[in-house]
C-alpha cells in the first residue's frame, strides 16, 4: 500500500470513527500536507467575536513550525487577509503581501487558506484550515479542493458537536427547571399538611439546599411581641451574620414589612444586594412570622425558574402561617364559648350543666375506686331579704363574694357550682376510711366559716351585712349506690331544707 493509500485508508477510518477532533483532523493534516508539500498544515479557530486567531491542531514537517496554542490577532494574520481577498492561494507571498510582518518573519513562500464556517444557521467563520512553507510549493486544483473538502468536514464535525452542546445545555436546563417543579410540588405537599410552622420552616429550607441555585438558606421563625418588636429564632445553623441581617432586616424595614404584610408588595426583599443575599418574607394576617434568607450563587432576573420556586414557596408558606393563625384564633374563641357554656358569668364558677357532667365522672369514679362521694347542697338563707335591703345589684356582688369565700373551702380535686339563684352544690371524694358523721359536721363547719361574717358590698365598700351564713345539706353517696348525678343532688338538697327547717326553728 503506497503512503497516499495509507493516508487516505486512515482519513477514512478517521471520517467514520472518530470520537473527538483531534482523531478526525490529524490525519486530514497529513493527507494534505503530503499531497501538497506544505511543510505546516494546521486549523485554528477564530473567536466569535473575531479578535483572536488560535492555532489548535498542526503539523511541521520542515523548517517552518506552526505552534499549536499560539494566538494571534484576527486583524493581523494572513487567513483574514486570504478571505477579505478571496484568494485561498498565495504562491509568493513576499510579492503578494509584503506588508505582512508574521509573513515576513516566518519567511513564508506559499500560503493556502479555506475558511471554516458553521454548515447552521448564521455561516459563522468557526476557524480556518491552512497550510504554509518557507519553500516555493505548486499548489494544483486538486489540492486546493482536497482543502475544501476537508474544510467542509470540519464544519460538519464542529456544527455536530456544537449543535450536541446546545442540546445538551438544553437537556440540562430542562433537568434543572423540572427539579425546581418537583421541589416547588414537594414544598407546597408539604406546607398543606403541616400542622406546625417552625418544623416546616426547617423541612423547607433542608429542600431548598437541593437546589444549586444558592450556596445557602437560612430559616428564620420570627413572633411579634406586644411592643411591635419581633424575637427571633434560627432554625438551622445560621452563623451570626445571617442572624444580624435577620434582625436588622425585622429592625430597620418596618414599614417595608408592614407593605408586605398588607400584601401590597412583592415578599421577596434584599437582605443585603451586594452580598446577593433575598429575604422571603412569610406573613399572616398581621405579622411577620418567619424569614428565610437565600444567598444566590446567580442573578434573579436571568432564572425565572427560581424567582417562580422562591415566590411560590414563600406564598405556601404564608398560606400555612394564615391556616395556623386562623387555627388558634378559632381554637381560642371555641375555648371562650365553652367556658361560657359552662360557667356562671356572675360568679364566674362552673354552672348547673358542668356540674351534672363532672358529677356523673365523679360518681363513675368513686365507683371504680371504690371511695365515697360527698354532696352538699348551700341554699343562702334570708337572701330576698338581702336584695331588698341593698338592691339586686349589690345583692349580686354578695353573690359574687360569697361564691369566692365558697371556693376557698375547695381541696384537691373537690368541685363547687352555682346550681341556680342562691344555690350553689359542692362535690368532694372521700376516701373508704370516711367516718360520714364526722366528715359532714367538718364539711358543714369548714362551709359555715368560710361564708359568714362581715360582707363589704358596693364600689367603695360603703355598705356592708354580716351574714349568719347558708343552710347546708350535706349526704354520702357510696360505691354501689345509684351513679345518678341528678338523684345524689336531690338527696342533698332534701337534707339542705331540713338544715333549714331546723335553723328557721332556732331563730323562733
Ligand atoms: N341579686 C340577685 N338575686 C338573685 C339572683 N338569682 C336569684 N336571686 C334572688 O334570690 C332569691 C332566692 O329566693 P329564696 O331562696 O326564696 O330567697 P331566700 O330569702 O334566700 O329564702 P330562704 O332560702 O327561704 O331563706 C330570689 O328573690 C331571687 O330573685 C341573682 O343572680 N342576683
Amino acid at each position: 500500500m503506497s503512503q497516499l493509500d495509507h493516508d487516505l485508508h486512515t482519513l477514512a477510518n478517521s471520517v467514520a470513527h472518530a470520537d473527538d477532533m483531534e482523531a478526525l483532523v490529524r490525519p486530514m493534516l497529513k493527507l494534505i500536507s503530503r499531497c501538497s508539500g506544505l511543510e505546516s498544515v494546521y486549523l485554528t479557530l477564530i473567536d466569535s467575536d473575531k479578535t483572536q486567531q488560535q492555532v489548535w491542531l498542526a503539523e511541521n514537517y520542515g523548517e517552518l513550525q506552526i505552534s499549536e496554542g499560539l494566538k494571534v490577532d484576527w486583524d493581523d494574520t494572513l487567513c483574514k487577509r486570504a478571505l477579505d481577498e478571496g484568494r485561498y492561494v498565495v504562491k509568493n507571498v513576499p510579492n503578494c503581501w509584503g506588508s505582512s510582518q508574521a509573513a515576513s518573519e516566518l519567511k513564508i513562500q506559499t500560503y493556502a487558506s479555506v475558511p471554516v464556517h458553521h454548515v447552521h444557521g448564521d455561516q459563522q467563520l468557526l476557524g480556518t484550515l491552512c497550510g504554509a512553507s518557507r519553500r516555493g510549493v505548486e499548489i494544483g486544483d486538486e489540492v486546493t479542493e482536497l482543502l475544501h473538502l476537508c474544510g467542509e468536514l470540519i464544519a460538519l464535525q464542529l456544527s455536530r458537536k456544537a449543535h450536541l452542546m446546545h442540546a445538551l445545555e438544553r437537556a440540562t436546563q430542562a433537568e434543572a427547571r423540572l427539579n425546581k417543579v418537583e421541589l416547588n410540588s414537594q414544598i407546597s405537599r408539604q406546607c398543606l399538611e403541616a400542622q406546625s410552622l417552625p418544623s416546616i420552616l426547617a423541612k423547607v429550607a433542608e429542600l431548598l439546599d437541593q437546589d444549586s441555585s444558592w450556596s445557602a438558606i437560612d430559616a428564620f421563625h420570627t413572633v411579634l411581641q406586644a411592643n411591635g418588636d419581633y424575637t427571633l429564632s434560627a432554625l438551622n445553623q445560621a452563623n451570626d451574620h445571617s442572624i444580624a441581617l435577620a434582625e436588622r432586616l425585622l429592625r430597620d424595614e418596618h414599614e417595608l414589612l408592614q407593605v408586605i404584610i398588607r400584601n401590597q408588595a412583592d415578599p421577596l426583599i434584599w437582605a443585603d444586594p451586594e452580598e446577593q443575599v433575598l429575604a422571603l418574607v412569610v406573613t399572616s394576617d398581621d405579622s411577620v412570622d418567619a424569614l428565610l434568607l437565600v444567598y444566590l450563587q446567580q442573578d434573579l432576573a436571568q432564572c425565572q425558574d427560581s424567582k417562580f420556586l422562591l415566590s411560590s414557596t414563600t406564598n405556601s408558606l404564608s398560606l400555612l402561617a394564615s391556616r395556623l393563625e386562623d387555627h388558634r384564633r378559632l381554637e381560642a374563641a371555641n375555648q371562650v364559648l365553652e367556658h361560657h357554656a359552662l360557667h356562671d358569668v356572675l360568679t364566674g364558677l362552673p354552672n348547673r350543666r358542668f356540674l351534672i357532667e363532672k358529677l356523673e365522672d365523679k360518681l363513675s369514679e368513686g365507683e371504680r375506686l371504690e371511695v365515697p362521694i360527698y354532696i352538699a347542697f348551700v341554699d343562702l338563707d334570708g337572701f330576698k331579704a338581702i336584695n331588698h335591703t341593698h338592691g339586686h345589684d349589690l345583692g349580686d356582688v354578695f353573690l359574687q363574694l360569697f361564691a369566692a369565700r365558697l371556693t376557698q373551702v375547695l381541696r384537691g380535686h373537690d368541685l363547687v357550682a352555682r346550681y341556680g339563684g342562691d344555690e350553689f352544690v359542692f362535690v368532694g371524694v372521700g376516701s373508704p376510711e370516711d367516718d360520714f358523721k364526722t366528715v359532714q359536721h367538718q364539711l358543714i363547719t369548714r362551709i359555715r366559716e368560710a361564708t359568714s361574717g362581715v360582707y363589704e358590698l358596693g364600689p367603695e365598700r360603703c355598705e356592708w351585712l354580716d351574714y349568719t351564713g347558708p343552710s347546708v345539706g350535706l349526704i354520702e353517696w357510696q360505691p354501689g349506690d345509684v351513679c345518678d348525678a341528678d338523684i345524689a343532688i336531690a338527696k342533698a338538697d332534701a337534707a339542705m331544707y331540713e338544715d333549714k327547717k331546723q335553723r328557721r326553728n332556732q331563730l323562733k
